[in-house]
């Protein structure tokens, strides 16, 4: 089965290639800072897409330059590979645009 709760394991495993998360809240956690508000919406709309795509949507909170995204899945009541994925996406969208 492909979606349900990952263990911790799993989750620190998986943080290894994604050096730039954290495990906060029993969250996938990362704040990106962009060049401007113009980025971080690129940023944003790139995500949009894809969880409209995926109907896997991000929890984030955005400040001009700066958008903290928190990933969980809400119908596992936890982190699964869909949140990964999701995860390994954002960054590739964020170096398309310019961050600081
Ligand atoms: C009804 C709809 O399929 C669900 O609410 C989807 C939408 N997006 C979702 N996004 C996330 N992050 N977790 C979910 O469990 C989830 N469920």
């Amino acid at each position: 089965m492909t979606h349900q709760k990952l263990t911790q394991k799993d989750i620190v495993d998986a943080l290894q290639t994604l050096t730039e998360w954290t495990f906060e809240e029993e969250k996938l956690t990362r704040t990106f800072v962009f060049k401007d508000f113009q980025h971080a919406f690129g940023f944003m709309s790139m995500c949009a897409l894809y969880a409209e795509k995926q109907d896997h949507h991000p929890e984030w909170f955005n400040v001009y330059n700066k958008v903290k995204v928190q990933l969980t899945s809400h119908d596992v009541s936890g982190v699964s590979q869909k949140d990964i994925d999701f995860a390994k996406k954002m960054d590739a969208f964020a170096a398309i645009n310019q961050m600081n």
